[in-house]
């Protein structure tokens, strides 16, 4: 199934699926690169690089890309880069190409708006009982492109073909670690945007590295309450997918999250914010449908709640830690 002679076929030719793309392509694999604009996809196949995305990185010329979905049909793997809000979408479009037994590993780190589902969650509503695995952790689109060691997650329930995923798409600096846990895994990919966000806000509207540092570990607490309500492991938020990408997507300037934080804590609109973060921001859509999914799971988590208030308009910044400050004392 996954060491056969056909092409990986990677959807959405973003940053993501564009840095994964060259990963599979490094390894030997022949890669099917699809983007849903056919410019897009001449681009790419003129320039020999994603000149938006990663610009000066050199596509490997194994790397087909393409503008029709209907290419996809015939690949061996299908990785799915395409943004939590558009994959239902493309899932559905997908369904008449996917081969029977063709895993898909997912990609996307957020929470759809309306239905509060996790990205393997939708997956199942659309495409039934696929074998469905998750790639998450901490990995900058950039990095992995550069071929800079990296470590990340591969959730799957089932073990043989987990681990023969991690086994196909590791390279000489890309380590994925199985782990059975879906849910864990999505929940904490997902929560660290917005988490993200957060810390962005704080350190654009000076409040300092204390400041900081209160809202990571009380931002992490409550991913956790959730994903323990939904039942994901808390081994899975203690690990790369979970505690490693909030480490790094809450302090680096590479993480458009914290970015769009960044400039909202400086006093710019949402939507300049956005423009100032560049490309998609995960975050900023998952914030709201992660407070609808806690609150029918019964989880209060106030700092993602204060997050979709700012990031809607709702609530100035100052307002928002005031109240965030004065809440009542409480056992951590
Ligand atoms: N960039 C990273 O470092 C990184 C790392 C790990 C995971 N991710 C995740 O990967 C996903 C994609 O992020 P990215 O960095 O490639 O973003 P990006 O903004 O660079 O690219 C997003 C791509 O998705 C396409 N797209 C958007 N909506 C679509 C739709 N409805 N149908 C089809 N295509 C659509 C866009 O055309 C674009 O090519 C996100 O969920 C992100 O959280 C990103
Ligand atoms: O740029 P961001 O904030 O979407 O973060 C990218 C990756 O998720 C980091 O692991």
């Amino acid at each position: 199934m996954l060491n056969d002679d056909r092409p990986v076929a990677v959807l959405g030719a973003g940053a993501w699926g564009t840095a994964l793309a060259l990963l599979i392509a490094r390894g030997g694999r022949a890669v099917t690169l699809w983007t849903r604009d056919p410019a897009h996809a001449a681009a790419l196949a003129r320039d020999g690089e994603n000149r938006a995305r990663l610009p000066g990185l050199a596509l490997d010329p194994r790397i087909r890309p393409t503008g029709r979905l209907g290419d996809a049909a015939g690949a061996g793997l299908i990785v799915a880069a395409v943004p939590a809000q558009g994959w239902r979408g493309v899932a559905g479009e997908l369904r008449p190409y996917l081969g029977a037994d063709v895993p898909v590993v997912l990609t996307a780190k957020g929470v759809e708006r309306g239905t509060g589902l996790l990205p393997h969650e939708t997956t199942r509503e659309v495409l039934g009982e696929v074998p469905l695995a998750l790639l998450t952790g901490p990995s900058f689109a950039a990095d992995v492109a550069r071929g800079l060691p990296t470590a990340v997650t591969l959730a799957m329930p089932d073990e043989t073909t987990g681990l023969a995923l991690c086994e196909a798409l590791s390279g000489p600096a890309f380590r994925p670690y199985w782990s059975p846990d879906l849910t864990g895994a999505a929940l904490g990919g997902a929560a660290k945007n917005v988490l993200a966000i957060a810390c962005g806000i704080v350190m654009g509207r000076g409040f300092g590295e204390s400041a900081r540092a209160a809202l990571t570990a009380r931002g992490f607490a409550e991913i956790r309450r959730l994903a323990a309500a939904l039942g994901g492991e808390e081994t899975t938020l203690m690990g790369l997918s979970g505690l490693g990408d909030v480490v790094l997507t809450c302090t680096s300037t590479q993480s458009r999250n914290y970015r769009y934080g960044l400039a909202l804590g400086e006093g710019q609109t949402p939507a300049g914010a956005a423009d100032r973060a560049g490309g998609t921001v995960e975050g900023a859509w998952t914030a709201a449908a992660i407070c609808e999914r806690a609150d029918r799971a019964g989880v209060e988590m106030p700092l993602a709640a204060t997050v979709a208030q700012i990031v809607e308009g709702r609530e100035d910044v100052d307002s928002a830690a005031r109240r965030l400050m004065s809440r009542p004392l409480k056992a951590e």
